[in-house]
């Protein structure tokens, strides 16, 4: 467990040793009775957070927008009959005023804010002394500056119990994820801030109750602090989002099978075969870069070649032969091809820039 949860939410009724920490709740606060029929059978899951969207942002207009401000009294009564606490999103300064008025514990801010730095800054500038967590989500758009900007907004208001929520990024057409995960730029975040905990929404990120459950393992195969996960008493009939929403027994049997895994290896054995592991692959990182030296160096070899005869830099003809045949080659050693792929997009960017250099001294 991550030590810097317990500062994010400092709760002392929390329980962190149970893990994954989970988030639930519906997705919107529909009706008293809906929000209390979800929340008495969410803590029989012993779910102590729950989530509700109160304002909701809508792509398009004319649809539901959420219940607003009539919703906060209904959580405050719900929260004096069951031992749970409340997350609701907030999107501009008065809906920070009247959820700190009700008592709301933990604010969010969601992905169509964080992408507006006057968004953020607004909220930023109402919670200026206000000692309460806040957890922000990725920005829709996979910028990964905007998201930290984020942080930094609200630090400089004087808040310290920040956490992040990966929802994944927009797509432009349907793809299987209706927001795709792009795990390298949560793992980015937390090379940069380590000290974050960091939280995944597989429900958004999977937009289809089905594939939930995929992405939440590969949250926690890659050390995630949390998971929030949309749930509701009865989801087909949820105002929002439907597909994506779990009924509380089926987040129940979730977390049941759900694995977490441990951030380090235990014992001395492990660790010696870890370290020699490690040793060969040293070895051949240093192999790699010898072989990448030797490549560019004939790419020099041409790039000297080119500018005698000034001949351009990008060649198309050769270069789809060498990128057509070397994912095939991968294939072949048993390699995914697309990550060679990848790995020949960024080479011969290279080759194209060392060329250019070379023809333009
Ligand atoms: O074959 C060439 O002309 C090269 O300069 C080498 C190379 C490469 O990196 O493989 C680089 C640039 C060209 O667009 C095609 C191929």
């Amino acid at each position: 467990m991550n030590p810097s949860m317990t500062n994010l939410f400092p709760f002392p009724e929390f329980n962190f040793e149970k893990a994954p920490f989970l988030i639930a709740g519906p997705c919107s606060a529909e009706t008293p009775e809906q929000l209390r029929a979800t929340v008495s059978e969410l803590v029989k899951q012993n779910i102590q957070l729950i989530r509700a969207g109160v304002w909701k942002p809508r792509t398009r207009p004319n649809g539901f927008e959420g219940i607003g401000a009539l919703a906060l009294p209904w959580i405050e009564s719900i929260k004096k009959e069951y031992p749970v606490r409340f997350a609701i999103e907030v999107a501009a300064a008065n809906h920070v005023e009247e959820a700190l008025k009700s008592g709301i514990d933990v604010l969010w801010i969601g992905a169509r804010s964080t992408v507006n730095p006057f968004t953020v800054q607004e909220i930023a500038e109402s919670l200026r002394g206000v000692d309460i967590p806040v957890l922000i989500k990725n920005p829709v758009n996979p910028d990964l500056a905007l998201w930290l900007g984020a942080f930094e907004r609200l630090e400089s208001v004087g808040l310290t119990r920040l956490g992040a929520i990966h929802r994944g990024f927009s797509n432009y057409r349907d793809t299987i994820h209706r927001n795709s995960p792009m795990w390298q730029i949560p793992i980015e975040f937390r090379t940069i801030r380590p000290e974050i905990p960091m939280i995944n929404d597989p429900s958004h990120i999977s937009g289809k109750r089905i594939l939930v459950p995929e992405i939440a393992q590969k949250a926690l195969d890659l050390n995630f602090d949390g998971l929030m996960i949309e749930s509701h008493y009865q989801p087909d009939t949820a105002w929002t989002d439907a597909a994506q929403q779990l009924t509380p027994e089926a987040l129940g049997e979730l977390i049941g099978y759900l694995k977490t895994r441990k951030i380090h290896f235990e014992g001395p054995d492990a660790l010696h075969q870890l370290e020699e592991i490690r040793q060969q692959i040293d070895e051949s990182d240093r192999e790699l870069l010898e072989a990448f030296a030797r490549r560019m160096h004939l790419v020099e070899k041409i790039g000297e070649y080119k500018k005698a005869n000034n001949v351009a830099a990008f060649q198309r003809e050769r270069w789809q032969e060498v990128f057509q045949s070397r994912p095939e080659w991968g294939r072949k050693l048993g390699l995914n091809s697309e990550a060679v792929e990848e790995i020949y997009r960024v080479i011969h960017q290279e080759s194209i820039r060392k060329q250019t250099e070379i023809l333009d001294k």
